[in-house]
């Protein structure tokens, strides 16, 4: 560890060393003192990648492929502010992501013509990257509960040509009773203690943590789940995914909607990348569901942040 950078507190330490394998361990906290290349998307609603990259190396960038998303790319981080100055950023042919957040709509593999939920949806990053993989066609709802979020989330879609959303300002645990077995697919990117964004950087970016936080958050995400398991239609789809290491957010999430729900059934899903650990079944002493092992964590390293996610499916 750098000496000149400020610590983690050390209660989140403490959950890293019993969350990460010990192998992996000095990867994940080299991570958090990392400066990490700009990450971005081509919008294929407006361009293709290889359009997006020949305009780029125009310019005078040189982005750098990612092998497992055709439409992702990396740039040193100090390109970021030029690439912010491009017309391709302001008329919305890319979209700055990191890489583990383009995993969830990859693993929700949304379909031309399909009627996808996103619940909780702001800024947009995944709701634009599904509205690319529907290729504009069908109907995409997206959710999200806070005024200055909603607005933000309008208007990055409307820049990405996304044409086939409707949004809604509203909680997203009223959508199960307003909106029951509707949706063939349902992103739930949960609210949630954003572990994975602390950077030891910016002190400031864990300044809201602490664990009494983590077990709030975890009630307000059994609300949405819930939500968004009564929402989905027989036979659908559900991601759930979080930016946070504690397995309250995560496995215990995905635990307790298995336990009450015997139609909910894991889908194994593992993209091609190697910093990835299967879910925990078991935590602080509490064995979970053992098909829980079939969920992921992404383990942060010098190219993307941490990242929880799981897919499941409704049986018919
Ligand atoms: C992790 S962020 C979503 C990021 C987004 N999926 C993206 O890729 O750009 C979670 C969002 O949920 C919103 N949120 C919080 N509570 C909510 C609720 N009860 N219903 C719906 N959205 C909520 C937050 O304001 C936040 O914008």
């Amino acid at each position: 560890m750098s000496p000149s950078l400020p610590e983690l507190p050390e209660e989140f330490t403490a959950l890293l060393a019993q969350v990460v394998p010990v192998a992996r361990h000095k990867q994940v906290m080299a991570s958090f003192a990392a400066v990490k290349p700009v990450t971005f998307r081509a919008n294929t609603i407006k361009t293709s990648a290889a359009q997006l990259r020949a305009e780029l190396e125009q310019a005078g960038f040189a982005p750098r492929p990612i092998s497992w998303c055709p439409e992702a790319f990396a740039l040193a981080h100090e390109a970021k502010r030029a690439l912010t100055e491009t017309p391709a950023f302001y008329e919305g042919r890319l979209y700055i992501q990191n890489l583990a957040s383009m995993l969830a709509p990859l693993a929700l593999d949304p379909q031309p013509g399909e009627t996808v939920l996103d619940l909780a949806a702001a800024p947009g990053g995944k709701a634009s990257q599904i509205a690319a993989l529907m290729g504009n066609e069908g109907r995409l709802s997206v959710v999200e509960a806070i005024k200055p979020r909603f607005f933000r989330l309008k208007a990055n879609l409307d820049q990405q040509g996304v044409a086939i959303a409707r949004a809604f300002l509203m909680d997203g645990r009223l959508v199960g009773r307003k909106c029951p077995q509707m949706f063939d697919r349902i992103l739930l990117d949960a609210p949630c203690s954003s572990e994975a964004r602390f950077t030891r950087l910016d002190p400031q970016s864990w300044g809201h943590w602490s664990p009494r936080k983590v077990k709030e958050t975890a009630r307000k995400q059994k609300g949405l789940i819930a939500a968004a398991w009564t929402a989905l239609k027989p036979g659908g789809t559900l991601v759930y995914c979080t930016c946070s290491f504690s397995p309250e957010e995560n496995e215990k999430i995905v635990h307790n909607l298995l336990r009450r729900n015997e139609d909910a059934v894991i889908v194994p899903w593992t993209p091609a990348i190697d910093n990835l650990q299967a879910g925990l079944t078991s935590w602080q002493g509490k064995e979970l569901r053992p098909e829980v092992a079939n969920t992921l964590r992404v383990l942060p390293d010098g190219m993307m942040d941490g990242f929880y996610l799981a897919k499941i499916r409704k049986a018919d």
